[in-house]
């Protein structure tokens, strides 16, 4: 069937429309004709496959990946200026739709590597033909795809990932097998050329001198075992051990120093998230009161401690929260302090906030913390966000109270579907 592309899906899918219902077609582009086969229909939309580009549209490339079935990167058929238009334009969907706002928003800030960019990299492995090998799950299965070589990761994490795995199997470290034992993932964090290890395994034993072989590697500085016994969403079990080298990894953000432990969230885009960071501290008001929820490492917080009389930070992992009150004290703030608990509950019972920065999580604000931000009515709130739909149906949610100041995107996760957002929302009503 042939169908013309109409506009940009979510999921950096093209979108054409069959008896007015939507047709969503992994690979296809806004404006493009294509013949495709529809795979499922559904009430309201259908899902097809492309079978063949008719008339391309001038933002196509050949894909430089040759892992295509890995899917983990949507827009790889995409060239750069493609993909910034597909990020601002499903922004601006989302806005319009779920928000109703159709005012400005501000040019998408540029990834200035838009390839070897992430900063940490997840990594199952198996055993094939006796040998172990990294690869990666295919989107939304647990299906074992072997991978040598990722575009988007940085290159001093495949270098490394070569050398580890030379290592594994110079002492044959089980996999997953039939027993249910052995290494499941291996995951590899780099910051300021310091390489971070984690072996996340079932209860099991690394030799001695293997983690010394470990540590040996080049800029290799520390190395971690979690335990996991049983699949979770978690890419970490309960149980974090410390195997050798020096426990915190470091970053510096302008004349910050920051610590950063294993289970520690951060942004995998170390040069766009100071960015953003930036973009906070410059958007954020003087204010007397500032509270930072799902503040991880704190980053944000530090940035604009001189900004705020007191500042309190809210994060529910409690190694974050550990690092984020070692990065104030260390940075010299005692009017900065983080407490590990949830959003929401914390944050009602905070007495006076005057500013808020939100980060939360894909999934968006939950009702509770939105009831306690309609309750509290801080002046300014700076909303952080990875996921342009929750953002604009929180924005929504907020509505009443709130109005959009200012809307500035961010490309984190270039030739990925996925745009980073900041909103500056203003208290537009008298405290009740
Ligand atoms: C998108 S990250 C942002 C972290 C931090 N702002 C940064 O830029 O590095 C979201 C953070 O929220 C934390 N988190 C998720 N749900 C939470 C909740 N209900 N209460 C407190 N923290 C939460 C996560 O552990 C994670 O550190």
């Amino acid at each position: 069937m042939k169908l013309n592309i109409k506009k940009w899906g979510i999921n950096g899918e093209g979108i054409g429309f069959k008896d007015r219902k939507p047709v969503f077609v992994k690979g296809a582009i806004p404006e493009e004709l294509v013949d495709v086969k529809i795979e499922k229909r559904f009430e309201h939309y259908s899902n097809a496959c492309l079978i063949k580009v008719l008339k391309s549209s001038s933002y196509r490339r050949f894909s430089p990946c040759p892992h295509a079935q890995c899917d983990g990167c949507a827009l790889m058929h995409v060239n750069y200026k493609g993909q910034c238009q597909m990020k601002a334009s499903i922004l601006k969907q989302a806005l319009a739709k779920y928000a109703n706002y159709n005012g400005k928003i501000e040019p998408l800030v540029k990834n200035n590597s838009v390839f070897g960019y992430r900063n940490s990299c997840k990594l199952p492995v198996k055993k094939r033909n006796g040998e172990i090998q990294t690869g990666m799950f295919k989107a939304g299965t647990q299906k074992f795809l072997p991978i040598d070589r990722c575009l988007v990761h940085e290159k001093e994490l495949e270098r490394v990932r070569s050398e580890l795995l030379i290592c594994l199997r110079k002492y044959n470290v089980p996999c997953l097998e039939g027993d249910g034992q052995g290494l499941r993932h291996i995951v590899i964090k780099e910051f300021e050329q310091k390489i971070q290890i984690i072996l996340v395994s079932t209860p099991m034993h690394f030799s001695q001198s293997m983690i010394q072989d470990i540590l040996n590697l080049e800029n290799v500085c520390s190395v971690w075992q979690s335990i996991k016994i049983h699949d979770s969403v978690d890419i970490f079990g309960s149980q974090m051990n410390f195997l050798g080298g020096q426990r915190n990894m470091i970053l510096h953000i302008d004349n910050l120093k920051l610590e950063l432990l294993p289970r520690s969230f951060f942004q995998l885009n170390t040069s766009q998230a100071k960015n953003l960071y930036r973009t906070v501290r410059e958007w954020l008001g003087p204010c007397e009161s500032l509270v930072e929820a799902y503040s991880g490492i704190g980053a944000m917080s530090l940035l604009c401690a001189p900004k705020a009389k007191q500042v309190y930070g809210i994060e529910w992992i409690n190694d974050a929260v550990q690092n984020a009150n070692a990065n104030a004290k260390n940075n010299g703030f005692d009017h900065v302090y983080f407490k590990q608990g949830d959003a929401a509950s914390l944050f009602s019972k905070i007495d006076k906030v005057d500013a808020l920065i939100v980060d939360p999580p894909r999934s968006g604000l939950d009702s509770p913390m939105k009831k306690a931000i309609l309750k509290k009515q801080p002046d300014q709130i700076l909303y952080v966000s990875c996921n342009p739909s929750t953002l604009a149906k929180d924005i929504a949610d907020l509505k009443t109270v709130y109005a959009v100041e200012r809307i500035r995107p961010f490309d984190m996760f270039s030739q990925t579907q996925h745009v980073e957002t900041i909103v500056s929302l203003r208290r537009i009503q008298s405290k009740k």
